[in-house]
């Protein structure tokens, strides 16, 4: 667990300004879901959290500390995986031990029995225990991306940023993704910051909102106060009927543009066990 600082962080490239004094805290544990129309700034927000990119101006700290380049103890995941096709889920998830592994070890594949049980035990996390040995090449698209999950988990982080880790699949596997992501979370208690494109998945998994439009932080704030307005306010004119993408496998209550709830009891408290808002287990 830890806290997680952005501090009036500001991005130029060139003439384009990706992030505009942004600045918030979050606190040990908590699931923050980032949200923005294309190029409101999103990525650059994580890449800075996660020291790969470094800001003009401002600065990350984590617990303290700051963050000014990539670190052990924050993990990331992107859309594209890029976990090994020709590997096994297993040997992809035992690649995030490897920033602890010395070379010759890595090389030869000489994983201590710690780290063997580390990357099975995060296999178990997501869902993929019973398909360890199988190649990643023959898995879906959303096997493929808990695969990605577990490797983070593996590297043993304090913090979990994920970049719109579900863009690119179908509505059932991103729903089931994100559902993992959050046991993943929860479970380590792990602070962990996730960028969407779907408001729904977003209304149904996050804990807290970050809203970004033209690089400047527009809300910030819990379930309840995460309103339709509020989302007209992040997204603007563009039309968000297509972000509410469906979230129920089973048909149920969260498909097409619904207003969000503001009664607590039906959404889920700001600290809800994982699944609390949406009754179910992965
Ligand atoms: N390396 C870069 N060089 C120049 N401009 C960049 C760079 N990275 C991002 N930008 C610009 O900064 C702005 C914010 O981009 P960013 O990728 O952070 O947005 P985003 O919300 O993540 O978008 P998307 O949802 O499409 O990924 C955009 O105008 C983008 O073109």
């Amino acid at each position: 667990m830890s806290r997680l600082i952005a501090d009036g962080l500001t991005k130029e490239f060139g003439d384009t300004v990706a992030l505009e004094d942004v600045s918030f805290e979050i606190p040990d544990g908590e699931f923050v879901v980032v949200l923005g129309v294309s190029g409101s700034g999103k990525s650059t927000l994580l890449r800075c959290l996660n020291g790969l990119t470094e800001p003009t101006s401002g600065a990350v700290r984590l617990d303290g500390e700051s963050v000014t380049e990539p670190r052990e103890d924050v993990a990331m995941i992107f859309q594209q995986h890029n976990i090994i096709d020709n590997m096994s889920a297993f040997s992809n998830a035992l690649t995030g031990a490897l920033h602890r592994s010395r070379y010759v070890e890595s090389v030869l594949q000489l994983h201590a029995s710690e780290e063997k049980y580390r990357a099975l035990d995060a296999l178990d996390t997501v869902g993929l225990l019973e398909e360890a040995q199988q190649k990643a090449r023959r898995m879906s698209g959303g096997q493929q991306q808990r695969v990605g999950i577990a490797r983070a988990l593996v590297q043993r982080p304090n913090v979990l940023l994920a970049d719109e880790p579900v863009a690119s699949l179908d509505p059932g596997s991103a729903q089931q993704v994100m559902r993992y992501l959050r046991t993943a979370a929860s479970d380590r208690d792990l602070t962990a910051l996730i960028s969407l494109h779907q408001v729904n998945l977003a209304r149904k998994f996050g804990q807290r909102f970050i809203g970004l439009r033209d690089g400047r932080k527009v809300f910030d704030g819990y379930r309840e106060e995460f309103t339709m307005d509020v989302i007209d306010e992040i997204y603007g004119d563009v039309d968000t009927e297509g972000m509410f993408a469906r979230t129920d496998g089973d048909g149920g209550a969260d498909k097409g543009r619904t207003r969000p709830s503001s009664d607590r009891s039906a959404t889920g408290e700001r600290t809800p066990a994982v699944g609390a808002s949406e009754g179910a287990d992965p």
